[in-house]
């Protein structure tokens, strides 16, 4: 029997204990910096000249790892193993797959400090944001692993007297799994696993500024007695190996989590039937936000300004759930204004290394489309903080919050993925929820109200995947939260829910005549 599923718990670093560890975990894995990484197809180790490096966003100078590169040639080899391996693999019994999740959870948990560090370095996330970002990973695992316990036996169906009918559910074939960097093992680790939980066999192509945390993970996978050739792991240019995958033939489907534009280009191609292609590709995307806190005239207006503070900059607002509008109430709008800047100033930022509360952004390009918003927000709003970045060691920009922005400003209306918020006011509850349902996105979205009425009224017509009450709207924890949004924020899936498994799989009725 297995024990019922439970989130894992955060690491407690007010606790002297944690810390001295969480230290000792960055100093080992500094110690492990500028390595280099192969691909890995079959269970093959391939060296290539061509390589991604992986650079810490907070020093630039700091190589993270050299990661070989896979090209055409490279992906169309995977693209082989997995679709041979595929054959073996489905037939692998759910619950021994399952155990292979349960058994890599385990591993990651005993080394959960080493994988936040290796966040820390690669993708520049504070220390809270990395434990989150493992203890995630873990769960994903956990609940993935005991979800295909219960897809095993499928869905129950009526038989009439004479027949007896059974509903189950089967794999699918060769996945590409194509991760973003700015939960660069959560997700990908989650991505993958309940990919080949359910059976599949997986082309695994990570974000190519953070490859190395993913590969550490098929090397927990292997531990943890995943075959060769169930996941391959090809990092590479998302233009060369993305594109190849993502038309090949033999790709059953696609599994994808990143910016709406890459969104966008996958499910158009995706759905073009190539020669030799016997089906039509499955296209789960989970896309972009434009994140809305909505704060009426009854709310307590010290949450309100704790939520919109932590859900716009954690993680330097690089989230897809980031709040990088807070739309408020006439009557409390300068209160809260007042108290969202007081708590931004308390914010440290700096290298994550030295716990800050905000490390840097995630490299050049993303470093100058938020200086550009940065530049655009000064014509749309006011600067009331931040609006700086430092580019001295690494890609820093200070939490920034532009108030009084047009409901239809650029500011209110674009993914920015960076420390911006702008706030917006309204005259009342229901020109709040008109603001906030006017984007293109529908992914995340909070009320912080005392008023009832407000709250149901929004439960109706707040249009996002995720709605919150009386808290930020960041922070959905797998099991409790399943996650995804609506519109062009993607396929409208439920990553961590009990249906998202269902994606990976394809129902198979049988039924015999008695
Ligand atoms: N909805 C969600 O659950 C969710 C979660 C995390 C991030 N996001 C979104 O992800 C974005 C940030 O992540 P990002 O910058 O890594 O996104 P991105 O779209 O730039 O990249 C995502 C992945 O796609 C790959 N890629 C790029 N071009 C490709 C192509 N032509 N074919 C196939 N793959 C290609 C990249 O290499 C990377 O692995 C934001 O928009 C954010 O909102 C959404
Ligand atoms: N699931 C995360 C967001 C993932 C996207 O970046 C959250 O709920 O904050």
């Amino acid at each position: 029997m297995y024990q019922d599923y439970t989130h894992e718990p955060f690491t407690d670093f007010t606790v002297e204990k944690n810390r001295e560890e969480f230290q000792l975990a960055l100093k080992l894995v500094e110690s492990e910096l500028g390595k280099e990484y192969p691909l890995i197809i079959g269970g093959e180790r391939i060296t290539t000249e061509a390589k991604i490096i992986s650079e810490n966003p907070s020093n630039k100078e700091q190589i993270v790892g050299a990661v070989s590169k896979a090209n055409q040639h490279l992906a169309e080899q995977a693209m082989q193993v997995a679709d041979k391996t595929f054959n073996t693999w489905k037939k692998w019994r759910p619950e021994v797959r399952a155990d292979i999740l349960f058994r890599a959870a385990a591993i990651v948990r005993r080394r959960k400090h080493e994988f936040s560090a290796y966040l820390v370095y690669e993708a520049g996330k504070p220390w809270k944001e990395a434990d989150a970002d493992t203890a995630e990973a873990i769960d994903f695992l956990e609940y993935y692993g005991r979800q295909m316990l219960g897809l095993k036996k499928g869905f129950p169906v009526k038989s009439r007297k004479i027949e007896k009918n059974k509903l189950a559910y089967i794999p699918l074939g060769v996945g590409v799994v194509i991760s973003p960097w700015n939960f660069a093992f959560a997700i990908m680790a989650g991505m993958t696993s309940a990919a080949l939980v359910a059976g599949n066999t997986v082309l695994l192509k990570p974000a190519s500024t953070t490859p190395v945390v993913a590969y550490k993970f098929i090397e927990v996978l292997e531990e943890a007695g995943l075959p060769d050739g169930v996941v391959n792991y090809i990092p590479g240019s998302g233009a060369e190996v993305g594109d190849y995958l993502v038309d090949h033939p033999r790709t059953r489907f696609i599994s994808f989590t990143g910016s709406r534009e890459v969104g966008i280009r996958i499910y158009e191609r995706a759905a073009k039937v190539h020669p030799g292609q016997i089906w039509l590709k499955r296209v789960v995307a989970e896309m972009g936000g434009k994140d809305t806190i909505v704060v009426d005239h009854t709310a307590d207006l010290d949450l309100a300004a704790q939520s919109i503070v932590q859900s716009a900059f954690g993680f330097s607002g690089q989230k897809c759930s980031a709040c990088s509008r807070a739309v408020i109430h006439e009557d409390v709008y300068d209160e809260v204004l007042e108290k969202s800047i007081a708590l931004t100033k308390e914010l440290t930022v700096g290298n994550p290394v030295d716990d800050t509360n905000m490390g840097p952004v995630n490299d050049q390009g993303a470093f100058d489309k938020v200086m550009s918003y940065i530049a655009i927000g000064k014509e749309e709003g006011r600067l009331v903080t931040g609006g700086e970045g430092d580019l001295t060691n690494g890609y820093f920009i200070q939490p920034t919050i532009f108030a009084d922005v047009d409901e239809n400003a650029r500011l209110m209306k674009e993914e920015i993925f960076g420390p911006v918020v702008a706030f917006c006011k309204v005259k009342d509850f229901d020109h709040a929820l008109e603001v906030a349902n006017n984007t293109e996105y529908g992914l995340t979205g909070a009320v912080i109200s005392n008023k009832r009425e407000h709250i149901e009224k929004a439960r109706e017509e707040f249009h996002v995947g995720n709605l919150y009450f009386n808290r930020g709207c960041t922070g959905a924890i797998v099991g409790y939260h399943p996650f995804g949004g609506f519109n062009m924020s993607g396929t409208d899936s439920k990553a961590g829910g009990p249906d998202y498994l269902l994606h990976f799989t394809q129902g198979k009725l049988t039924t015999e005549q008695l």
